[in-house]
């Protein structure tokens, strides 16, 4: 049964490290965080997170998991493993009986999820207790029938009340976002719009101008999921969008290996978002330990890969989470 508690943070240097890295990890490790351009406030927005980024010369990591696979003491547990390792923006699916962006992986993610009982109170009241214990924004991605099956007032005061600092709506028709845009604006919560290879360049253009903290660029048409390369046109899709605009622009769908993460910021992504490979390492491993551990060296290997390579704590900082989860 998903509970909303969350597992009492374990005393470890990982778990302190993500809420107070800087001033802890120069502590814990008795030498100055590599250098000040690591540090990393707490609680910084979308837009700022990026500018902050952009001033270091970094590229963001954008993780997406699903909330309450495999129940929500883990989503807990891989939020704040996530930001240990260096993510600088966490997207958290709420689940849903009918993702129909989503490929297998995500789908099946949905399902167990369900299975478990998550909901949106539930979720929302992990996110109080977790959100105060990590430093990078979290940003909701729903789909539009569960934000109208609560009235968007509830569902965004919810966001608002729970620390979240942006919502993705993949499945809202841009035509059709500016009012949703608007009660978001009033509730601090940015609104990210999706862009994709098929739109055409004014639609492009129109949601790039309207979309919030980031744009995301779909690398290709179709559903979520594990693509062997990343679609060539990427490049020159990055290229257009960034003469039009200033903001940043984050890639997603299929990203799995670090060479889609180097050929990505080569190509001057300013954020890379891996789900699927995430979501199927902890959704389908044999205990909750091991898919933490195994997303913990995915993470690892992805992030080396990323401009100013040592991007979290590396790996032996993250590591020391998963022997937390032992005692
Ligand atoms: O799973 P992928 O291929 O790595 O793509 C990111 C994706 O998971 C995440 O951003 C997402 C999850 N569900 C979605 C639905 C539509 C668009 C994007 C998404």
């Amino acid at each position: 049964m998903a509970s909303g508690t969350v597992a009492a943070a374990p005393n470890s240097c990982c778990f302190h490290v993500s809420s107070a890295k800087p001033r802890f990890h120069s502590i814990l490790m008795n030498h100055p965080p590599k250098s000040s351009l690591r540090m990393r406030a707490q609680g910084l927005g979308i837009s700022e997170t990026f500018s902050d980024l952009r001033r270091q010369g970094r590229v963001a990591f954008i993780p997406y998991i699903t909330a309450g696979d495999p129940d929500l003491s883990t989503t807990a547990k891989a939020l704040k493993l996530l930001d240990s390792c260096g993510a600088d923006i966490i997207e958290l699916g709420l689940p849903y009986n009918n993702p129909i962006l989503d490929g297998p992986v995500i789908q099946a993610s949905n399902k167990r999820a369900l299975a478990g009982k998550t909901n949106m109170e539930a979720v929302i009241s992990m996110l109080k207790e977790v959100v105060p214990q990590i430093s990078c924004p979290i940003v909701m991605f729903s789909y539009y029938n569960l934000i109208l099956a609560r009235r968007s007032e509830w569902f965004l005061s919810a966001l608002e009340d729970a620390g979240v600092k942006g919502l993705i709506v993949p499945d809202l028709p841009f035509e059709e976002s500016a009012d949703l845009k608007r009660e978001a604006a009033k509730k601090n919560v940015d609104m990210v719009l999706l862009t994709t290879p098929t739109a055409t360049k004014k639609k492009m253009k129109a949601i790039s101008d309207a979309s919030e903290g980031f744009i995301y660029l779909a690398s290709s048409a179709g559903v979520t999921g594990v693509r062997d390369t990343v679609n060539r046109q990427v490049q020159f899709l990055l290229k257009e969008i960034k003469e039009k605009t200033a903001k940043p622009v984050a890639v997603g769908f299929g990203i799995s290996k670090p060479e889609h993460v180097k050929q990505l910021s080569l190509w001057g992504a300013d954020g890379v978002i891996v789900g699927s490979a995430i979501v199927k390492l902890l959704g389908e491993a044999n205990s909750t330990e091991d898919g933490l551990k195994h997303v913990e060296s995915f993470v690892a290997s992805l992030t080396a890969a990323l401009p100013h390579g040592d991007h979290g704590l590396g790996e032996e900082h993250a590591s020391s989470f998963i022997l937390q989860q032992r005692r």
